[in-house]
């Protein structure tokens, strides 16, 4: 029984069509890439299976829930890490935290000590009582990603979870998503960065037009998986230009 499960998922914005007839399986224990170019309708396919918006079409569960039907219970049982947000501007990372807490309903003596751990691990222990508008990008990431795993929940979605972050966080952070993914959860990655799915999902699915294109395991060591010698980013060209059907103009006619 798969920890995520998507049949026939459809979405429409007006005309806009931004997933068509998606399907694929998450299983816990995975660390999953979803990977595809700009509008391809990764945010629309997180959004759907965290309960933030109703689809037009097919089936989603999430731990056996249905996001569409019992919202509240997804969110309880996820960790999410969305697209682009920030803490709140008004609140220190410790305040929002413990306000994560309570919303999570996690005794305050483990959000705190949670909250000292993931500070120490991403080493934001000096910023904890500093409002988050006077944080850098990087320092208010570091805090998005600590309310996202704060209740140690069986199945995260996080989108571009590396955005904003230096190389040595960059590192830990990889590290951190492999090992959790390893202790039987299911890890849900969006990203645009090819190299890192390459290095740390166990699976990937490519994603054009609303709909996976191909998927391929991975070792999730940078080892390489189902023995194709095909880089990630090959697949990736062929499949997302085969399928999309945009016809963009190349790099060398708007230079010519
Ligand atoms: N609220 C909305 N109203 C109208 N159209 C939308 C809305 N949200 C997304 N879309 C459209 O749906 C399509 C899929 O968008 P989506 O954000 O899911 O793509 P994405 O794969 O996450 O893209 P990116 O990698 O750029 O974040 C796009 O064509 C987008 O313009």
């Amino acid at each position: 029984m798969g920890a995520i499960r998507v049949d026939g998922l459809g979405k429409s914005y007006g005309a806009v069509e931004a997933v068509a007839d998606m399907s694929f399986t998450v299983e816990r224990g995975e660390l999953y890439g979803f990977l595809g170019p700009n509008g391809a309708g990764k945010t629309t396919t997180i959004r759907t299976l965290t309960g933030q918006i109703q689809p037009d079409a097919g089936t989603v569960r999430v731990l056996e829930t249905d996001p569409v039907t019992e919202p509240i219970e997804t969110r309880k049982r996820v960790g999410i890490l969305p697209e682009q947000q920030s803490p709140p501007s008004f609140l220190t990372p410790r305040e929002y935290l413990e306000f994560v807490g309570d919303v999570r309903e996690l005794d305050s003596d483990r959000v705190a000590e949670r909250t000292a751990d993931w500070a120490q691990r991403l080493g934001f222990e000096n910023k904890l009582d500093t409002l988050h508008t006077d944080l850098s990008r990087g320092q208010q990431q570091k805090v998005m990603i600590t309310q996202a795993f704060l209740h140690e929940p069986d199945v995260v979605f996080i989108d571009e979870p590396l955005a904003n972050l230096d190389p040595l966080v960059q590192e830990q952070v990889k590290r951190f998503l492999v090992s959790y993914a390893a202790g039987d959860n299911a890890v849900f990655v969006s990203t645009h960065n090819i190299d890192v799915a390459e290095e740390i999902c166990t699976r990937v699915g490519i994603v054009a037009d609303g709909r996976i294109v191909t998927e391929r395991s991975l070792a999730g060591d940078g080892g390489g998986g189902d023995g194709n010698d095909e880089s990630l980013l090959e697949v990736f060209l062929e499949r997302v230009e085969n399928e999309d059907a945009r016809d963009l103009p190349s790099l060398e006619r708007i230079d010519a």
